[in-house]
């Protein structure tokens, strides 16, 4: 009988042994597009009509764009899985998907240490308005004239996370050693034994009186733009912001006007509206921390994140389930 095949949307970088043990049960293929246009062609041309399963990388958005709306119905009818490998999935219309009854992974967990280690590097960096004085010396300025203002210690400070998944859990134990307090928001109140003593609070209270504000929630129809001006304006003043989670979750051009106005007193970002695009107000402001995302650009974590991606794969073609299924598909 002919093995199942497996769609690779992207590159497998380091897994090489775990991908290449998967070919003794399904037949890889790769795509010949190198756009969009080529890709919706080479979906109707037949070329992948024996797919059962796609393992897809962030990147490989540059070839198949979103898999969206106009992407889904052209897919292969024999397509049940899109293995995504990555913890945010909003490159994927899951919803899309579910309609045309393909099941979609994620992966969660084995993004958390290295994703919370950027998150604290961020919060750190932005409370001590480092980057000023960095750049200062790099040109020779040693700390720059006049020297940068004094930062401030994330000892007693609260921090506010919201969106206490994975990392937002992982950052809390982090900033613990480093002496805050945490509290947080969630679209649901998490066990004592998960929040590990957080104290849970509204959104508008998480607003209103944490001192470092970070951002661990997925991007999705809901949440684009949960923070804008109206939400800058409910802060405290000179508070410090953090977004490791997606840029979108955050309205950059807000959030300019309110680092000009002081009421957001420096903010360290790893992720941004329009990668690879940064706003021009961001990069013009000296005292932001500016990461190009890479909260998980580490060898280990991208092994695990790619093993795990790969573990999916092969529950879907040897149980017909995927291990780590996305929460809106949990019924499925
Ligand atoms: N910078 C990076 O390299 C990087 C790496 C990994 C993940 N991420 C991003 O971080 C996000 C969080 O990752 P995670 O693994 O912790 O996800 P997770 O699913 O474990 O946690 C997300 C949390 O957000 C909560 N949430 C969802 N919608 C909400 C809302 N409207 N209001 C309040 N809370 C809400 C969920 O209930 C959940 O607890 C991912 O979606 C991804 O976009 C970025």
């Amino acid at each position: 009988m002919a093995k199942p095949q497996v769609l690779l949307l992207g590159a497998i970088d380091h897994a090489t042994e775990a991908w290449s043990s998967l070919s003794s049960i399904a037949d890889i293929i790769e795509p010949k597009s190198r756009s969009r246009a080529e890709f919706i062609e080479e979906c109707k041309s037949g070329a992948f009509a024996n797919v059962v399963a796609a393992y897809r990388t962030f990147p490989s958005v540059a070839i198949t764009g979103m898999i969206d709306e106009e992407l889904v119905p052209i897919l292969p009818k024999s397509l049940k899985f899109i293995a995504h490998n990555g913890a945010g999935y909003d490159q994927i219309d899951v919803h899309a998907c579910t309609a045309r009854n393909i099941r979609v992974s994620n992966v969660p967990t084995a993004v958390d240490d290295a994703t919370a280690d950027v998150n604290m590097f961020l919060i750190l960096g932005a409370l001590r308005g480092f980057n000023t004085s960095m750049i200062a010396l790099r040109n020779g300025q040693w700390r720059g004239s006049p020297p940068p203002p004094l930062g401030h210690d994330p000892q007693g400070k609260v921090l506010g996370i919201l969106g206490m998944g994975g990392i937002g859990r992982n950052l809390m134990k982090k900033a613990a050693a480093f002496g805050m307090t945490t509290q947080y928001y969630n679209r649901s109140q998490l066990s004592e034994e998960l929040s590990g003593g957080a104290k849970y609070v509204t959104f508008d209270e998480l607003l209103a009186t944490s001192d470092v504000l970070s951002l661990n929630l997925p991007l999705n129809k809901q949440t684009r733009h949960i923070i804008s001006t109206a939400e800058f304006s409910k802060m405290k003043k000179g508070i410090v912001i953090v977004n490791t989670a997606r840029g979108a979750v955050m309205d950059e051009d807000a959030l300019v006007k309110a680092l000009e106005s002081g009421q957001v007193w420096s903010c360290g970002l790893d992720v941004f509206e329009e990668e690879p695009k940064i706003h021009p107000g961001l990069i013009a402001n000296p005292n932001v921390m500016l990461v190009p995302h890479m909260g998980t650009w580490t060898v280990e974590t991208q092994t695990k994140m790619e093993e795990w991606c790969i573990e999916n794969v092969r529950s879907a073609l040897e149980k017909g389930v995927l291990k780590s299924i996305v929460p809106e598909q949990k019924n499925m």
